[in-house]
């Protein structure tokens, strides 16, 4: 039975993928049309990750800058209001779906080809001088995001098209089921997140581009294109890779006949697994099983569980030749080495997650290096076995005092040490599951907090004005004033109120009158002191908080907010010129916040008494 694909519904319901948290603020940001690039700096900084790979990506290759750019301030100038808004967006959805509820989706494998194919097209377009690569590396990272979209809308619809998509064409299953291909998808969703038409376009084109990379839309259609057969590249074990680099070798030749493919196919990979740590995707994949077929023991460890980084310890050359082949063999990665010292001095470069070693060598021994080991933070999760050529109970306790998980007695039984080593291997993918779990709710923390701190914010804030609210006028006013009587210092409260507002209202309408509320908002701000604390305090009435002012600077003030409001008239055929009343005053020692106000207000009563437009100090 097939689904009717309706976006807006799916959109509305939140099925779709959708940016998350800052970025959110910052697509907002970007929409605005007074928004300036110190702000959106600011917005940037308040996530440390998004600021990193901000940096990063100015400093890359993809973008090559001429010094290095250290700030979060100079990469937005240097990248630029749309290409911050773009990166963003595509940086903020990778973080946040890296995992979901699809079975046979394979997660991390779709964001690492993703990582591959906006790499690719960002380094394609530089060389090519065809477009900004920041739009492009956006638009490669989300070049099948329909697919992701579909998993995520459909979990298990979705795994069920997965699961016979190897005897059918998966676009085709994807239609059947849903009314709609992943890749039609990704093009609404693009458009949705206002992503340049052209580059829109181009990617769709680029699953049949024109045979002649000619005009510029043409061009871009090869760049995404290319960028495909890349990200399948770079995805393919080494032994298919050189079959995908001859059918790349050609266009990509006629495209750009000066490049070096094998340069440029290495710049890619490194790119890519660069981009892939410091966004925390996994570009290495253990290599996959081949089909059952007659097994021995070195081949059966690989099928199972994937393989270790292992560093293997011995002073008998002849062992560590033989057993680093054969465990290679196996599937892992080997290292080795001949004592102690020297093992140290590798742990100390690159970790590995199992240690074999000998006992006895020189200069320093098995049973030193494992205490050593345990003694340091970072040898404290690297699960060891010693070779050991005794089995004396005592010796034994020894071992296993300083630390060891396991041995294996001497003469080695590959077969027995294989066995040992399946062990080790459970021990360490759980201790990746782990810390993948730990991974996952430390980003669910940050983004608890940044929601929480968003949400004290829209507590603390007047939603037409932008000015705080009440609320926050009086919390502020407590703490002035405490503030006031530890330094001594005065301090000075106004409340304002527009002249004759219900008259803008009768005349003009409620929305007009909203207009004039947020244009006073505005002059306020603007007039105001950086110290000053300007709230909307209520319907058509302002509160301002002047800190260490006293009644002559605040009379001052007030006098300044007066003929401000009046020489600024909003853009609107009022009854009337908009003018203001303000009550002044001034706390005295341990006054309180209530009667002060009380104070202002009765000051605010005589302004208005008295004429309007015009200031009142409470005597
Ligand atoms: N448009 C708009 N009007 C508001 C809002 N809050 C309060 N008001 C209106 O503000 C008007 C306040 O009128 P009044 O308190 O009678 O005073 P006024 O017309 O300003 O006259 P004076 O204060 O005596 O100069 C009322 O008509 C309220 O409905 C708001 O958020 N938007």
């Amino acid at each position: 039975m097939s689904i009717e694909f309706d976006f807006e519904e799916l959109k509305a319901a939140d099925r779709l993928p959708s940016p998350p948290g800052v970025a959110l603020s910052i697509l907002q940001l970007v929409e605005r049309e007074d928004a300036d690039l110190d702000e959106l700096a600011n917005l940037v900084q308040a996530d440390p990750a998004l600021s990193a790979r901000l940096l990063k990506f100015a400093n890359s290759p993809l973008v090559a800058p001429v010094r290095p750019i250290v700030a979060v301030k100079e990469a937005v100038a240097r990248i630029g209001m749309n290409g911050v808004r773009n990166l963003v967006l595509g940086l903020s959805l990778v973080g946040h779906y890296r995992t979901g509820e699809c079975e046979g989706f394979d997660y991390p494998r779709f964001w690492a080809g993703s990582l591959a194919q906006g790499v690719a097209a960002a380094l394609l377009v530089k060389h090519w001088r065809l477009a900004a690569p920041e739009e492009c590396f956006t638009v490669g990272l989300l070049a099948d995001i329909g697919r992701l979209a579909l998993a995520t809308a459909w979990p298990g619809e979705y795994a069920d098209c997965l699961r016979q998509a190897g005897e059918r064409n998966l676009t085709e299953l994807e239609r059947e089921r849903f009314t709609i291909d992943h890749r039609t998808l990704t093009g609404l969703l693009l458009h949705d997140w206002r992503l340049p038409t052209v580059f829109i376009e181009a990617l769709q084109h680029s699953h049949k581009p024109p045979p002649q990379p000619g005009d510029r839309p043409a061009r871009l259609a090869w760049v995404f294109a290319l960028s495909r057969l890349v990200q399948r590249w770079c995805l393919a074990e080494p032994e298919a890779r050189p079959e995908i680099q001859a059918a790349l070798e050609k266009p990509l030749q006629r495209a750009l006949p000066e490049l070096e493919i094998e340069e440029f196919l290495s710049q890619n990979e490194t790119e890519w697994h660069a981009w892939g740590k410091l966004i925390e995707i996994p570009t290495r994949f253990p290599k996959k099983s081949k089909p059952a077929g007659k097994r021995n023991p070195a081949t059966h460890a690989k099928e199972e569980l994937p393989g270790l980084k292992i560093l293997l310890v011995d002073d008998d050359a002849m062992l560590l030749l033989r057993l680093g082949k054969q465990l290679k063999q196996a599937g892992h990665q080997v290292e080795t080495v001949k004592d102690g010292k020297a093992a140290l001095k590798k742990i100390l470069e690159s970790p590995p997650q199992l240690l074999i070693t000998d006992w006895h060598m020189q200069p320093m021994d098995g049973l030193t290096l494992c205490r050593t080991l345990r003694d340091s933070p970072l040898g404290e999760s690297i699960y060891l076995i010693m070779l050991t050529a005794s089995e004396t109970e005592d010796d034994l306790v020894r071992a296993f005092d300083a630390g060891i998980d396991d041995y294996v007695t001497k003469p080695v039984s590959l077969r027995v040490l294989l066995a040992r080593i399946k062990s080790a291997q459970r021990i360490v993918s759980l201790q990746m599951a782990l810390a993948k779990e730990h991974a996952a709710l430390e980003q669910r923390a940050k983004e608890l907090e940044l929601l929480n701190r968003k949400l004290e914010q829209l507590a603390h804030t007047d939603v037409l004005t932008g000015l705080p609210n009440r609320r926050y006028a009086i919390e502020r006013l407590n703490q002035e004033l405490a503030e006031s009587r530890r330094s001594g210092r005065p301090v000075s409260v106004m409340i304002l109120d527009l002249d004759h507002f219900k008259r803008i209202n009768d005349t003009l309408g409620h929305e007009a009158g909203d207009r004039v509320l947020v244009h006073a908002a505005r002059i306020l701000r603007e007039t105001l002191r950086s110290c000053d604390v300007a709230c909307r305090f209520g319907g058509e009435e302002f509160l301002v908080i002047a800190p260490d002012t006293d009644s002559h600077d605040g009379k001052q003030l007030a006098e300044r907010l007066c003929r401000a409001i009046a020489a600024n008239q909003p853009e609107l055929p009022l009854p009337a010129p908009l003018t203001v009343s303000i009550g002044l005053a001034t706390a005295s020692p341990d006054e309180d916040p209530k009667t002060l106000i009380h104070h202002a207000d009765k000051a605010l009563y005589h302004s208005k008494e008295q004429g309007r437009n015009r200031v009142t100090a409470a005597a």
